[in-house]
């Protein structure tokens, strides 16, 4: 079964209950749980089977507030994809040639990538030619259908792979102002309410000012953060890192990297030495590669992607700035040309901003007022 009918059941084109909920008051949404008193809701969900991982707490959200962000966040994409795909259907009335071109370039225009919008219109022409297809709301629903149908990561392992016992490693990748110190601040945050033992590794020794702002945010949570100096070799303070986790019991490490992709072989020879170090001192770490990705920098991220996965493995996608963005498509083109699991999204610069990406939120989010 695909996404579209896990989510909206197989009553397709009907309003569906809960899509034209009203958006909760800002202030609402920007609450924290311990103004609403609210606990962080556990998800149901079967991983423990799929993936060794202790007890996960979504966020330091309730489910409920989490699913308003991710419509208060989506606002902007689904305000501007709704008038584009609203528009090139007002364009046809009959189902021609143009109009598979023009939902092509609709697609394209709303940063689903080349690919996905090319193999979108396709089959669609070749299921309109099956069912004889006239006019275009016959097409319609079938094209939202296909589209949320392409975020479905069913297949992937889309939650942290952490040890329940033990020391995990995340180490974190990405180009500088992606938000890697911000998702190091906000998840290490996260964990700390989990009530782990959290450490953090300022492994960016390279940008004057990062190590700085990796500790400003481990004091808000009352963590620590093994540093070296600006400058200074970035292997070193890994090393550390590693020994003072093992050796004082931290359930978690958090590395923090920086990102020069411009400069390829200096950052492959970097993330190497970085990887090596931490495997001598734990095998079977890193758990996690997370490469931090800009939703603003549209298809640009699907190329960094690309880049560092030349670079080093990556085992899931944060996807930042989700948040005053239009271009929450790419989400569509990551998850179909990358096949990495988003596993984070970022919803905003406070430190509970971050949430664990949820496809049936987003996908309320992005077609609300369409399906
Ligand atoms: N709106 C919004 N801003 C974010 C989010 N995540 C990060 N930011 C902002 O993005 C900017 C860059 O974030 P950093 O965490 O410093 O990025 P970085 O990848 O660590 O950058 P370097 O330290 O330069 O490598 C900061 O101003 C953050 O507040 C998000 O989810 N939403």
């Amino acid at each position: 079964m695909g996404l579209f009918d896990r989510i909206f059941g197989k009553k397709k084109g009907v309003e569906l209950e809960g899509l034209d909920k009203t958006l909760a008051k800002d202030e609402d949404v920007k609450q924290s749980p311990t103004e609403k008193e609210s606990e962080p809701v556990q998800k149901g969900t079967n991983f423990e089977e799929k993936v060794e991982i202790s007890e996960n707490v979504n966020s330091l959200l309730s489910e409920e507030i989490i699913e308003k962000k991710y419509e208060k966040t989506l606002e902007k994409t689904n305000k501007s994809f709704g008038a584009r795909f609203n528009a090139f259907l007002a364009n046809f009335r009959s189902v021609d040639e143009a109009f598979f071109e023009d939902l092509e370039e609709t697609l394209i225009m709303s940063d689903v990538g080349a690919d996905l919008a090319m193999k979108i219109s396709e089959e669609l022409r070749q299921e309109a030619r099956l069912v004889n297809a006239k006019n275009t709301d016959q097409l319609r629903n079938l094209i939202i259908e296909k589209l949320v149908d392409t975020i479905d990561q069913e297949n992937l392992v889309k939650e942290l792979k952490l040890k329940k016992v033990g020391l995990s490693v995340i180490l974190f990748v990405g180009v500088n102002g992606a938000g890697k110190t911000t998702t190091i601040g906000k998840l290490s945050a996260r964990f700390k309410a989990q009530g782990k033992k959290v450490l953090l590794a300022a492994g960016d020794t390279f940008r004057a000012g990062a190590t700085n702002q990796l500790v400003e945010w481990a004091k808000r949570s009352g963590l620590e953060t093994v540093t070296g100096r600006d400058g200074g070799d970035p292997a070193s303070v890994v090393f550390d890192a590693m020994q003072r986790a093992k050796n004082e019991g931290f359930d978690v490490l958090l590395i923090d990297t920086a990102g020069r992709l411009q400069n390829k072989d200096n950052l492959m020879a970097e993330l190497a030495k970085i990887r090596k170090i931490i495997q001598r001192e734990l095998p079977e770490a890193p758990h996690e590669t997370l490469l931090v990705l800009d939703a603003s920098t549209g298809q640009n991220a699907v190329s960094q992607a690309r880049e560092f996965s030349k670079v080093t493995p990556i085992s899931g996608i944060v996807l930042t700035k989700l948040d005053g963005s239009a271009k929450g498509g790419i989400v569509l083109s990551i998850i179909q040309s990358l096949k990495i699991p988003i596993k984070l999204v970022g919803l905003g610069e406070k430190i509970d901003d971050l949430a664990d990406f949820d496809e049936e939120f987003f996908v309320r989010g992005l077609f609300k007022g369409l399906v």
